[in-house]
This record gives structure tokens, C-alpha cells and sequence, in this order.
């Protein structure tokens, strides 16, 4: 039987603590019940998850090409996922953005304290966060954050101080893999050279960086770091520290992801979903936590122009005879999705165009 959810600590505790702080006090054996959030974690395990080798992309033969294009549209079309390999990513690099964001979490709290958002549109924004669930009760997660947006423009917290320079380095690498990744996709979808490019607006292209942090929990299924959601953008990149966590839904079923050292976990979102008129799927996945070890993610989401206006491809909406979705402004889009506005609902869901409309 699951163990008593423990009392309501004095709402200060909670509210005002990063999730770090309060799993450190020594005293913490259970969950508090502001976090209690019932789960099963357990995830299935996979063979089948698609590998996508880039190297093969950019300089492979015709044939090693013609055959990764081919996992690849099976990948986004099939699972929404794909563990990236042969990046050209330096695994110095990966290290580096991992550790920096480390150090970010270890700042006193007032360093933290800083960037606790005001508005959705702040540029850099850190805490802990909290969902509606489906007792319409607010849950806080067991995870602290930061995020910041750095391309168009480039921003970040000013502590740790290597942060900036590491951060800068991985954005420009990340995008132009993206780049690179949504050109093929483009083709994968036989939309002509070009066009991502041009109606995405990708030299502007926005990219947000967040890095999660879960420490241990007492209780892993009375708590969830992140619960299932689907990602603005059209391509997430994820690292981690080694430490299991992230599952995604398949077929209706949640999948523990593992993954090769130095790859890249990618994940098809709602931007692509919202461009392929629906021949690819964002996919639902979660964040969940562990009682033995620290966990850190670092995301860098991969979107279209702030200004850019996403809908279905023009070419794809002649031959489904419809379009499936609205369109809508990106940045507007990101924007709402960060506000919490939506109270657990999905911002997919609300731009999805139904039958009788
Ligand atoms: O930490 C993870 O594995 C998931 C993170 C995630 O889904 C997100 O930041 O949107
Ligand atoms: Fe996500």
C-alpha cells in the first residue's frame, strides 16, 4: 500500500523554496501534499525507438541518405521521436551545458530569486512551477527551472558566469543541426527546397533554452516533475545527465527513453504537427522522478520566427482538401503556453480546427 501522504507544510515552505532546497532538508521522508500528484512511473522498455544518424544526412552516399531520410519520416510520423546520433555536436560541449546549468541550480537562492517570472513575455524566467490537474487542484512540480530565450536575441542569466558563453556555443550548434534536420523533413514532406526556410523565417528562427533540475523524492509515484504535456516549437532537443526520466507516449503506452551517451533526444512538436496538417504528431511526454539520484535535463526548444505566422503548408492543405488547424503567430503562441493561461488545457487543442467548424 502507498504510504500517507505526509501533512501540508506551512505554505511558506513550499511556496517560497526551490524543490532543491526543501528535498535537501534531512527531515523530508515524505512527499508534502502540495506536490501529491498519484502516478504510475513505471515506463515500458523499447528496441524499436528510431535512431536517426545525421552524419549520414549531411555526407553519407545517395543510399545511406535516401535510407535516413526514410527512418526519419517514419520517426516523426510514427513516434514523434528520434535519438539523434553522429550530431557533430562536441561531447565537450554537451558536458559543458550540463555542468553550467548545474552551477545555475547551486547559486544561493537570491541569485534564483532574480529571474522568477512576472510575465510570460520576461526573457529569462527560473522556479519551481506548479499544474492544474484533473481535480482542477494546483499541484507543484518536483522539479526547478530556468529558461531563456537566446535566439533572435540572445539572453541570459548573468550567473554562472561560464553559462553565457557555453549557452552561446550550444545555440549555434543546436540551430544549425535543426536547420539542417527541418530542410530534410521539408523534403521528407515533398514541400520544395526552401520552404521551411522561407515561411518559417529560420534565419530568425526562436529557440528557448530550459534546463530542468530533479532532485530525489521520497515517494517518485506520489510526485511528477513534469506531468504529460506536448512542447511549442517545431523540434526539442534533449541532454541529460545520465540519469532515466524522460518517457514518451506510444500507441498509447509510456516509453522509458534511453539513449546512447552524446546523442541527442528529439522530439516532434506542435509546430510541426501544426505545418504537416497532422501527418506528424507532437508527442505527449513526461518528466518523472527517482528517489536515488539528481536529475538534469537541459532542453533547447526549436521554433519558427517570434513574427512568423504558423499553419498547414499550403501544398499539404490542397491535397488533404482542409486545413486542420489555425493559424496563429508564433511568438503568441509560445507566449500563452508559457502564461499558464491555459490551466492544463493544450494550446494544440484550442487552435485545432473541428469538422463542423
Ligand atoms: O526533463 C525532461 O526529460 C523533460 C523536459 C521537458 O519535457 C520540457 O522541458 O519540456
Ligand atoms: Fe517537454
Amino acid at each position: 500500500m502507498a504510504p500517507a501522504i505526509a501533512p501540508m507544510k506551512p505554505s511558506n515552505v513550499v511556496e517560497n523554496s526551490f524543490v532543491k532546497a526543501l528535498a535537501e532538508s534531512s527531515t523530508l521522508n515524505y512527499v508534502p501534499s502540495q506536490f501529491a500528484f498519484a502516478n504510475d512511473s513505471r515506463g515500458s522498455h523499447s528496441d524499436s525507438i528510431p535512431i536517426v544518424d545525421f552524419a549520414h544526412l549531411v555526407s553519407g552516399t545517395p543510399d545511406q541518405r535516401t535510407k535516413v531520410l526514410r527512418n526519419l519520416d517514419k520517426a516523426c510520423r510514427e513516434w514523434g521521436f528520434f535519438v539523434l546520433v553522429n550530431h557533430g555536436i562536441p561531447d565537450t560541449l554537451l558536458k559543458a551545458i550540463i555542468e553550467a546549468s548545474l552551477e545555475y541550480f547551486e547559486l544561493p537562492e537570491e541569485d534564483k530569486r532574480r529571474y522568477e517570472a512576472k510575465s510570460a513575455s520576461d526573457p529569462i524566467k527560473s522556479g519551481s512551477g506548479s499544474v492544474i490537474n484533473t481535480a482542477n487542484h494546483r499541484v507543484h512540480l518536483w522539479r526547478d527551472f530556468v529558461k531563456s530565450y537566446v535566439h533572435p536575441q540572445f539572453h541570459c542569466p548573468d550567473k554562472p558566469h561560464k553559462l553565457r558563453e557555453v549557452l552561446a556555443e550550444f545555440s549555434e550548434k543546436t540551430r544549425s543541426v535543426a536547420r539542417k534536420l527541418l530542410q530534410d523533413i521539408g523534403e521528407n514532406l515533398g514541400l520544395e527546397k526552401g520552404y521551411m526556410d522561407e515561411v518559417l523565417k529560420l534565419d530568425s528562427c526562436f529557440q528557448l533554452y530550459a534546463a530542468n533540475y530533479y532532485p530525489p523524492c521520497p515517494q517518485p509515484d506520489q510526485a511528477i516533475g513534469l506531468p504529460a504535456h506536448t512542447d511549442h516549437g517545431l523540434l526539442t532537443f534533449l541532454i541529460h545527465n545520465g540519469v532515466a526520466g524522460l518517457q514518451i507516449q506510444h500507441n498509447g503506452e509510456w516509453f522509458n527513453t534511453n539513449s546512447p551517451q552524446n546523442s541527442i533526444l528529439v522530439n516532434t512538436a506542435d509546430h510541426l504537427e501544426i505545418l504537416s496538417n497532422g501527418r506528424y504528431k507532437s508527442v505527449r511526454h513526461r518528466a518523472v522522478v527517482n528517489n536515488e539520484a539528481t536529475r538534469i535535463s537541459v532542453v533547447m526548444a526549436n521554433g519558427a520566427a517570434p513574427d512568423a505566422i504558423v499553419e498547414p503548408a499550403g501544398p499539404l492543405v490542397e491535397q488533404d482538401g482542409r486545413a486542420y488547424y489555425h493559424p496563429m503567430k508564433f511568438i503568441e503562441y509560445v507566449e500563452t503556453m508559457l502564461s499558464n493561461r491555459l490551466q492544463g488545457k493544450s494550446n494544440l487543442d484550442c487552435i485545432k480546427i473541428q469538422q463542423h467548424d
